[in-house]
């Protein structure tokens, strides 16, 4: 071994979930290679594993996945096509589900001990909290863009963050912008933050304002949903969950014991539109167009006062809830275009003026970088 390979820093990572998210991570990794290389840091996928199974290196202490590969499992799942179709010299092992996650768990155990191991969760599933829980109790580190293990029960949220050090999750709100990290450094530095306002939804910023600018709701929904922006099902967007998931995630960083049930959501589809009745396919054919009148509608009323509207969160000492507001076009939210997300967060120190974060809010490109910042973020864990 040469003197410049004793100095330089192997990560394995294992990646959950191969989506718009989880390749666009792949794709940076491979493509930042020679920027760490100069800060000394390889790192060495040894999994990877979408809902159906899990492709894992022959040997796990010593092997990867090699970068030719990575970007083979990206054009393989960009395709859609399964990860079973992948070429094997040999390299990898297969695992198909439900063994999967215990096959995780098992390769955490042993990587604990020797070099350690940092879980990256790119799915959209809550089924992935009691892995990523195990992980982390076994020490090693794991990073999520996934909501779900974080907007579970205060006892499950409790568990997975039991280790704050190993568990990085900025992408959860605001996709890469600097969220959750400005939160925690005003929280310990003892700063007291009475009141968080924003609009954290890439998908609804997108959506109102191009419905203002004169489209249907249903061609803008669908847009957003072919320029990643959306959850899998863009429903999780409209229902306003997945603004409630963030919304609860902020308001458990500052210490509220809240789970999702108590916060106020506003949906943009009624009920019978919803997951148990009609499929996504029949939900973007079918359902979507029945609502481009009523919000049409609703947009141009707010545009005849010299408002606009935004789906708005807002957390203080006794509220969390999310909703749509009709607010002046002359306001840090009123003025958002596109994707982007702000947040306006009060505290003892930003009390005349909020601390302002803003910009892409939603994407993978954004997002999966937030994911790599992280990883970054927990190099110092690792010899
Ligand atoms: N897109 C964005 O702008 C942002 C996204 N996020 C979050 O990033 C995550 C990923 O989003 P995105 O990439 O768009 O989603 P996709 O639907 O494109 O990808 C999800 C991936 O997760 C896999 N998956 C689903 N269930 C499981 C499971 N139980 N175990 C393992 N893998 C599973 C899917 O497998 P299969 O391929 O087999 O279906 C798929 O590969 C979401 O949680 C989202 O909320 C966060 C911030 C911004
Ligand atoms: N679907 C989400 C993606 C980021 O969390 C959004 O639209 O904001």
């Amino acid at each position: 071994m040469t003197s410049r390979e004793q100095t330089m820093k192997n990560i394995p990572l294992l990646l959950i979930g191969c989506g718009g998210v989880g390749r666009q991570l792949l794709q940076h990794i491979v493509s930042c290679r020679s920027i760490h290389a100069k800060q000394k840091l390889h790192l060495r996928v040894v999994g990877i594993c979408d809902s159906k199974m899990l492709l894992v290196s022959l040997d796990v202490f010593t092997m990867e996945l090699d970068d030719a590969f990575l970007l083979e499992v990206c054009q393989a799942k960009l395709k859609g096509s399964s990860l079973l179709t992948l070429s094997n010299s040999g390299q990898h092992q297969v695992f198909s589900n439900p063994e999967s996650m215990g096959k995780i768990i098992h390769i955490a155990a042993l990587l604990a001990r020797s070099t350690g191991l940092i879980v990256i969760d790119c799915s959209a599933s809550s089924d992935t909290t009691g892995v990523l829980t195990r992980v982390a109790e076994l020490g090693c580190c794991v990073v999520m863009a996934n909501k779900k293990p974080l907007s579970s029960s205060m006892e499950d949220y409790e568990k997975l963050l039991a280790c704050p050090r190993r568990i990085r999750h900025e992408s959860t709100v605001g996709a890469g912008l600097p969220v959750i990290a400005s939160l925690n450094r005003m929280l310990s530095s003892g700063d007291l933050v009475h009141r968080i306002v924003g609009s954290l939804s890439g998908t609804l910023g997108f959506v109102m304002s191009e419905v203002e600018d004169g489209k249907p709701f249903s061609q803008v929904v669908r847009s957003a949903k072919n320029l990643g922006y959306t959850e899998p099902d863009p429903r999780d967007d409209l229902s306003g969950m997945d603004v409630a998931r963030k919304a609860l995630i902020l308001a458990r960083l500052l210490g509220r014991r809240i789970v999702l049930n108590d916060i106020k959501v506003e949906s943009l589809y009624p009920e019978e539109m919803g997951p148990n009745t009609m499929s996504i396919a029949s939900f973007l054919e079918n359902g979507l167009p029945l609502l481009d009148k009523g919000i049409q509608e609703r947009v141009e009323k707010a545009s005849s006062n010299g408002n606009v509207l935004r789906y708005v969160c807002l957390i203080d000492e006794l509220r969390c809830e999310v909703g749509i507001q009709e607010l002046p076009k002359n306001t840090p939210l009123g003025r958002l275009r596109g994707s982007d997300n702000v947040l306006e967060i009060s505290s003892r120190c930003y009390n005349q003026q909020p601390l302002v974060i803003q910009g892409a809010g939603a994407g993978n490109d954004t997002t999966a970088a937030g994911v790599l910042a992280d990883v970054f973020d927990v190099q110092d864990l690792f010899h």
